[in-house]
């Protein structure tokens, strides 16, 4: 449990103490933020709040997901808001508010609506939920996780990005039906910024612990074919969003969430791919890009360096570049970043 739930500890009718759940702030209830609810509650995460400007559906979708909740066996209050104060104490804040692109354009396009909305959020959050850990998902996402961090003036440690999570389970995915082994017996990695210079690693990418690179001698697949397969993980945002037409995807994206939320509420110290604050790691200062961390219930407890090769190493600049400009757009839009 959350050290905030700890200190929620209250008396039962008899004067015995006991635990009051945790409380998950979900900002923005479109496509992402009612799965992520789903998700939530059937896992018990603890009670739901779920929190947009367009009054009525955080209300409407928390009914209708409580309303299921006899069906599927768990407890959780699920109450919908539109006011910043019912996100009062939350041990964990996932943000998806904000525009999810349409076909033909890119995520940075989404970079100037986006900053405002993390502006505001990043107010909301300060004011009623400082003590929070807080999963960003909005796009650009890199850039957006770096300003509301700046925003909120959270602790640096406290405020992390979604993205490698799913761009790694993409890519898990398209090995295990290459394979035709299960998806349990496959783990990737894939770093840098979550846009199209994202860098799947084959090298640290395994099934059951034997390298990519080492199956591609043992004609397990082909080099040709296994670049084929991470050009469809970089691009996996894009193919979705092209067969949706409306938006992109909310399923693998609140899955993801809920595994660093879980990982966070539950200590689990789990190894996971994130956009993390960097200090000089991998050669990055005050930068989010997505390297492998260790999530517990300290936040981000610990930022894993791995070797890189010259190849490696060349394509992670690459996409450290890509976000260090999306960070510039962002002071050019809001000066107070800068510091
Ligand atoms: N990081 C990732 O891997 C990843 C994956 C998928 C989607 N995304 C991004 O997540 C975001 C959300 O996607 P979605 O599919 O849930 O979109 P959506 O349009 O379904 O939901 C977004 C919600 O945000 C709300 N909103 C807008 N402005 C707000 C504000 N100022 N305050 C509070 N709420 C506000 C909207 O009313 C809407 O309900 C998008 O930016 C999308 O690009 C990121
Ligand atoms: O591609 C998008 O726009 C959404 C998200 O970043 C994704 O990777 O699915």
């Amino acid at each position: 449990m959350a050290f905030a739930a700890f200190q929620a500890s209250i008396m039962d009718h008899k004067g015995s103490t006991f635990m009051a759940r945790n409380k998950i702030a979900l900002i923005g209830s479109g496509m992402i933020g009612g799965t992520l609810a789903h998700l939530a509650g059937l896992k018990e995460l603890g009670d739901i709040v779920l929190f947009d400007i367009a009054d009525g559906i955080p209300q409407g979708k928390g009914l209708d997901i409580a309303q299921s909740s006899p069906v599927e066996g768990f407890d959780a209050s699920l109450t919908g808001a539109s006011d910043y104060s019912a996100i009062e104490g939350a041990d964990v804040c996932i943000v998806t508010a904000g525009v999810p692109r349409k076909p033909g354009m890119s995520r940075d396009d989404l970079l100037g609506i986006n900053l405002k909305v993390m502006e505001q959020v990043g107010a909301g959050i300060k004011k009623y939920a400082p003590n929070a850990f807080i999963i960003c998902i909005t796009n650009p996402l890199d850039a957006m996780v770096w300003a509301l961090q700046k925003f909120s003036g959270l602790p640096k440690n406290k405020v992390v990005g979604m993205a490698g999570v799913l761009d790694s389970s993409r890519f898990r995915l398209f090995l295990s039906q290459e394979f035709n082994v299960s998806v349990q017996d496959i783990t990737a990695f894939v770093l840098g910024g979550h846009g199209d210079t994202m860098v799947p690693l084959a090298r640290y990418s395994t099934v059951a612990g034997i390298p990519l690179t080492d199956l591609v001698q043992m004609g397990w697949v082909t080099k040709d074919r296994l670049e084929e397969i991470i050009q469809r993980t970089r691009d996996g945002g894009a193919e979705i969003v092209g067969l949706l037409k409306t938006g992109s995807a909310y399923y693998a994206p609140a899955a993801s969430a809920i595994e660093m939320a879980e990982a966070y509420l539950k200590d689990k110290k789990r190894v996971l791919p994130c956009a993390a604050h960097l200090s000089g790691q991998y050669g990055v200062k005050d930068m989010y890009v997505g390297v492998p961390t260790v999530i517990g219930a300290g936040g981000v407890e610990r930022i894993i360096e791995i070797d890189l090769n010259k190849g490696e190493k060349e394509a992670f600049d690459k996409s450290v570049a890509a976000v260090a400009g999306l960070c510039e757009a962002c002071i050019g839009i809001a000066p107070s970043l800068k510091q």
